[in-house]
């Protein structure tokens, strides 16, 4: 029998206490099988300290334990043995894209029954629906209403007008925040912008009417609950090992069943309703509804946040870059009225602004380093070449694939803003352009790509876009912003945050005293130039 790994990888650092559940469970397992490879398995990769060499490394160091692992070693792929279970660690963006394109043989679904009972503390009654199949249908197509879900979801958040009208909601929530800045104000940078920045998103999601709008003390609950994630996964006692985040939980789905019993989902973007009407069509009461919602807020900000905060400091890092970047965004802002309005048009940040999404791409290369999750289906020849095994955990981390030498030339690990432009990408040779596609996976790829990628990418380009316009910001001591190292990166968490705040000091442009920020969405069919995987 073979070990289901994945839910090591959602835990928090150094918690001496999963190590040892860990090594409980796995030690009875070892004890009675311990399956021998096959030569085919991709190659094993063993622990500097044997047995629970691995275990260890995981536990302690989470997500950088596989950075760590794919620095000692030059295939593609490998093996961990943990006990008997089976790790496939790839890294390889040929291989990525391969596990990513046959679903049937490699399925997340294993992985999202596990968490989504943890996690979210679901009712047996509630996994019973999620997990209902046709009894004729094949296995391998997956649980009938999480595709149906996951389809809507991709629909109501491809580009286009609606999108950006979604944006632009964000975008004048978050302008609220900004107009009240006259003159300067000190701040907590990566605080601020978490605090502004989630009701920002949770009213494009959920509309003017939400839970955090209406309290925004829940942002706090929001973090407790995602520092939370690891505890959650285990479920041991979580209501004494993880009492924050089960507060948290139980707290939201409290308030978004109160949310959707008194009808506020009315203002709520189509995401938000089209996945309540799939879901209430499948048998979902509004209780089971309300039991998700805290995940629907954590992969909405959870990511956004950090990465909004490495693109803003790295711009005002740069004061070169701060000029070319304001320039590019001067051109597409229009001043209008008795009244003085900035109209941003945000349908144009894609195709107007090479140099701003260039930078966005690069912060997302350099601190997004999200781990993708399957599990073996059947027994399955990969590429024509790997053997991988029933049961098996496959981790594909991006980490390694993003600061790859190999893909990303000499100056991999360092942040170039303009490594995106159309300039440097044209004189690439067509395997490399071919390779960095195919290794670019912020959002993750095949059935679990990211349905949010271009909200985000326009909801954080937009904000960057009015900050860089109408402010300046410095150090508290007056001085440029310099950019924090970053924290150890928990399992569950995609792009990693800062080691520490950074404690500035914004400040109005004169030349912007008094103005208010407008969004144009434009004619919001402008073809996308980014690729986001
Ligand atoms: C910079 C911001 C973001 C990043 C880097 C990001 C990244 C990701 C990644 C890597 C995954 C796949 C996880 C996996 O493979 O296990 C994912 C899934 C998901 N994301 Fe995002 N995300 C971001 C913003 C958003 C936003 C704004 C939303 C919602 C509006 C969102 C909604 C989701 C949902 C619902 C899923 C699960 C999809 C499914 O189960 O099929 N994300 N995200």
């Amino acid at each position: 029998m073979a070990l289901n790994l994945s839910w090591i990888w959602n835990g928090e650092p150094s918690y001496l206490y999963i190590a040892l559940v860990l090594f409980a469970a796995g030690a009875l397992t070892w004890l009675f099988s311990s399956p021998k490879s096959d030569p085919r398995e991709p190659p094993i990769l063993r622990p500097r300290i044997p047995i629970i060499g691995h275990l260890l490394g995981l536990a302690i160091d989470q997500a950088e334990y596989l950075q760590k692992l794919s620095a000692r070693t030059t295939h593609p792929i490998f093996t961990l043995r943990i006990f008997s279970g089976r790790i496939y660690v790839i890294n390889s963006p040929t291989l990525v894209q391969a596990v990513y394109k046959a679903p049937k043989s490699f399925s997340f679904d294993p992985i999202f029954v596990d968490a989504s009972k943890s996690i979210f503390g679901l009712s047996d009654e509630h996994m019973a629906i999620i997990t209902k199949r046709d009894p004729d249908a094949d296995p391998a197509d997956g649980f009938p209403l999480s595709r149906a879900t996951q389809a809507v979801m991709h629909a109501t958040m491809a580009t286009g007008r609606p999108l950006l009208e979604m944006n632009a909601r964000a975008l004048n929530t978050f302008a609220r925040f900004l107009d009240t800045i006259e003159g300067s104000k000190s701040v907590k940078l990566y605080s601020w912008l978490f605090h502004t920045f989630t009701v920002a998103t949770a009213e494009a999601l959920y509309g003017p009417n939400n839970p955090i709008s209406l309290n925004r003390k829940l942002v706090t609950s929001l973090l407790d609950f995602e520092a939370a994630i690891g505890l959650l996964y285990l479920n041991v006692l979580p209501s004494i090992t993880a009492s924050k985040g089960y507060q948290a939980r139980t707290l939201f789905a409290t308030e978004f069943k109160k949310y959707y019993d008194t009808g506020r989902d009315k203002d709520a973007a189509a995401i938000i309703q089209g996945r309540k009407r799939v879901l209430t069509g499948g048998g979902y009461s509004t209780d089971d509804l309300a039991s998700f919602d805290i995940g629907m807020l954590v992969a909405s900000t959870m990511n956004s946040n950090p990465a909004l905060f490495w693109l803003l400091i790295h711009i005002y890092s740069t004061p070169s870059l701060l000029s070319s970047i304001r320039a590019e965004i001067q051109n597409i802002t229009t001043l209008k009225g008795a009244n003085r309005t900035a109209e941003i048009n945000i349908s144009a940040l894609n195709t107007q602004c090479p140099l701003l999404v260039s930078t966005w791409q690069e912060t997302l290369r350099i601190t997004d380093a999200t781990v993708s999750s399957r599990v073996v289906v059947n027994d399955t020849l990969l590429d024509d070449t790997y053997l991988l095994k029933k049961g098996a955990v496959i981790q594909m981390a991006c980490g390694p694939m993003h600061t790859s030498r190999s893909i990303w030339g000499e100056d991999s690990t360092s942040f170039n803003a303009a490594r995106f432009t159309k300039f440097n990408e044209d004189h690439l040779d067509k395997s490399t352009r071919k390779l960095r596609k195919q290794g670019f996976v912020p959002f993750g790829g095949g059935t679990v790509l990211c349905p949010g990628r271009y909200f985000a990418s326009t909801e954080i380009m937009g904000v960057v876009a009015t900050v860089v316009l109408g402010y300046d910001i410095v150090g508290k001591d007056g001085g440029k912003l310099v950019v924090p190292s970053v924290k150890k990166q928990k399992m569950s968490v995609q792009v990693k945050q800062p080691e520490s705040d950074v404690e500035v000091v914004i400040t109005r442009r004169r030349e912007w005293e008094g103005v208010r920020w407008g969004f144009d969405v434009g004619a919001g069919a402008e073809e996308q130039d980014l690729f986001l995987g």
